[in-house]
């Protein structure tokens, strides 16, 4: 299968370079980087640390979507959502990890699933949607006197927050309890904010150094405190999980897909 890698010269777009090179029956087909990137023109394998692969990124991405089966995309909203369009004319599988889509962004990129595989989600490890499944689980089984908490722990360079993961994992607690996230969610706090309001899910962002990536559900209690943690210890684990999503989808029909439906999880 025919892969190129959207936003090949970043920290994601490296990694998965690698791991698509190292995966039997893939083969890194081309890169994508926004006009006037230095990468643009750049080897993949040399970005990567693999010695020359002979595959070039490009800025003119319309060229590669006539010879390519798959798109990995780590990349940023505006693009993301460009691309998608692209995929859906080329009706080829897009994996998509780009966090920090907004509502109307959904809606197109599902609009682009009526032609497109798309598996999207804010985290493509195995533990975290694992872990999402659990927080579901004891979200619905520990009453609404146990307040629900996200605290997320990113590396300074992340421009969007809270994480995708966070959110992930607030709509799971959001989900058990049966609340709309939307109405219940409580991203900041500042100044005289009063007492905490029963049924809200408080998010907490931090944000520093080279940390790949760190989120604790709390589930707070009287007299008791329940932490659901994962820790990523590379980005490895989440290129890993496109490369997981990449395959599974080439035979699926064209839709939305999540990694709970992957790796079969719900
Ligand atoms: N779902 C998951 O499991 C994970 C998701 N992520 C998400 O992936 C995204 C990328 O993260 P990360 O690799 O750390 O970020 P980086 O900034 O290192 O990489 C993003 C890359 O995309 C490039 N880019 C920007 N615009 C375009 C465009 N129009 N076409 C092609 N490429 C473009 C950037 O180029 P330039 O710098 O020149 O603008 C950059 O090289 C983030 O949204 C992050 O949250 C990250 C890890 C795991
Ligand atoms: O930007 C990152 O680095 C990461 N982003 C994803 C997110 O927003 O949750 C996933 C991972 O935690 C790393």
């Amino acid at each position: 299968m025919k892969i190129a890698i959207a936003g090949a010269a970043g920290r994601m777009g490296r990694v998965l370079t690698r791991i698509v090179h190292e995966t039997e029956g893939l083969e890194v087909a081309g890169g994508i980087e926004p006009k006037g990137s230095s990468a643009v023109g750049a080897d993949m394998g040399e970005l990567a640390g693999l010695g020359p692969l002979g595959v070039k990124i490009t800025d003119e991405p319309l060229a590669l979507f006539t010879r390519i089966e798959g798109l990995i995309d780590f990349t940023v909203p505006k693009a993301t959502l460009a691309l998608a369009e692209l995929s859906a004319q080329a009706r080829i599988v897009h994996v998509i990890g780009t966090t920090g889509i907004d509502k109307e962004g959904d809606e197109k990129i599902k609009a682009a699933a009526r032609h497109a595989r798309i598996v999207k989600s804010g985290n493509m490890s195995l533990g975290v949607n694992l872990l999402a499944a659990l927080v579901r689980k004891v979200a619905a089984t520990l009453g609404p006197d146990f307040d629900i908490e996200v605290l997320e722990m990113h590396h300074k360079h992340k421009i969007d927050a809270p994480s995708g993961t966070a959110l992930l994992l607030g709509q799971a607690a959001a989900e058990g309890r049966k609340l709309d996230l939307t109405k219940s969610s409580v991203r900041a706090r500042d100044g005289h904010t009063g007492a905490r309001p029963e049924g809200h899910i408080g998010f907490a962002t931090l944000r520093g150094g080279s940390v790949v990536g760190e989120h604790t559900v709390m589930f707070a209690g009287p007299d008791e405190r329940i932490e659901l943690t994962h820790r990523a210890a590379s980005r490895d684990l989440f290129a890993r999980g496109a490369v997981r999503a990449t395959l599974w989808a080439q035979d699926k029909k064209p839709g939305l897909y999540s990694m709970a439906d992957v790796l079969g999880l719900e």
